[in-house]
C-alpha cells in the first residue's frame, strides 16, 4: 500500500510512524510513505502557502493553488489511482470498519491542512472524503493522518507477526477487548484468572467472549445499540452481568 501525506510538515507524520509494528511494515515494504510540502510548489520568494480569510476574521487559509500543483505531482507519482483523504472535524468519524476499508486500498492520500484549514474549493475539487479521528481540534491534520497511517498499517498482510491478532483486536467484531494478562500469576496487583491457564481452549474463547461483551455492555452500550446478539453472546453477556452481582 502507498500513502502519499500531503502536509506543510510532512516530516511529523514520517517521524510518527518510524516505530515497531507501523515502522517495520514500513521497513517491509509493506507500505510505502511518501511526504510532500505545499510549500515546494508555491509562489514568490516567500513560498506563500496560506493567506488571509475572506470575509475578515481571524486566521490564515491555506492556499488552493500550491495544493493543487502539490496534488497534481502526487497523482502523477504513481499510476495507481488515489482516494484523497482531508482529515478535519468536520469528517466523517474514522472508526475500525472504514481502518479495515482503507487498509485495502492501493493508494491513500492524505491531506493535512493547519491554521484554520484549506480553502473550499480545493476541497470540492480534490478531496474523495473527510474524515475526523475525534471530535476536538488538532492543531494539524499531522496528527490525524498519522493515526490513519498506523491503524492501516497494521492490517497489511505480513505487518503482525501473528496474523490472528488482528482479528481479534477492539472493535473487529465490533466489540471491546477483553482484559489480558501475563507473568507471574500471583502478584500484589492479583492473580490471573485461572481460565486462561486452564489449557482449556474452548472454555477460553468463551471467557474471553464474555469478558468482551460485559465490558461493552457497560463502558460502551452504545456499540450494542441496533446490534442483534446472538442467542449464544445474549446467553454469555446475562450470565457475566450476573456474575458480578455475587
Ligand atoms: N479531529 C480531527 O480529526 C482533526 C483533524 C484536523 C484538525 N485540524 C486541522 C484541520 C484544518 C486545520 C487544522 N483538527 C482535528
Amino acid at each position: 500500500m502507498r500513502i502519499d501525506v500531503v502536509s506543510l510538515f510532512p516530516e511529523e507524520v514520517d517521524r510518527c510512524t518510524a516505530f515497531g509494528v507501523t515502522g517495520r511494515a514500513r521497513e517491509r515494504g509493506l507500505l510505502q510513505l511518501h511526504g510532500w510540502n505545499p510549500r515546494d510548489y508555491a509562489d514568490g520568494n516567500y513560498r506563500k502557502t496560506d493567506d488571509r480569510t475572506f470575509g475578515g476574521g481571524p486566521g490564515m487559509v491555506m492556499l488552493v493553488e500550491p495544493l493543487r500543483r502539490c496534488l497534481a505531482a502526487v497523482r502523477e507519482a504513481d499510476p495507481a489511482p488515489v482516494h484523497v483523504v482531508y482529515l478535519s472535524p468536520q469528517g466523517r468519524r474514522l472508526d475500525q470498519k472504514r481502518v479495515r476499508e482503507l487498509a485495502a486500498m492501493p493508494r491513500l492520500v492524505l491531506l493535512c491542512g493547519r491554521y484554520e484549514g484549506v480553502d473550499e474549493r480545493l476541497v470540492q475539487a480534490e478531496v474523495d472524503e473527510e474524515l475526523s479521528i475525534g471530535d476536538y481540534v488538532l492543531s494539524g491534520g499531522e496528527l490525524a493522518a498519522a493515526i490513519v497511517v498506523d491503524t492501516v498499517a497494521r492490517l497489511q498482510d505480513g505487518a503482525l507477526n501473528d496474523a490472528g491478532s488482528a482479528e481479534q483486536d477492539s472493535f473487529e467484531d465490533g466489540l471491546l477487548d477483553c482484559p489480558h494478562y501475563s507473568h507471574p500469576v500471583e502478584h500484589a496487583y492479583g492473580v490471573v484468572p485461572a481460565v486462561l491457564r486452564s489449557g482449556n481452549h474452548a472454555a477460553i474463547a468463551r471467557w474471553r467472549r464474555q469478558q468482551a461483551l460485559v465490558r461493552t455492555w457497560q463502558r460502551r452500550p452504545d456499540l450494542l445499540e441496533g446490534r442483534e446478539l446472538s442467542k449464544a453472546d445474549r446467553k454469555l453477556l446475562q450470565e457475566g452481568l450476573a456474575a458480578l452481582e455475587r
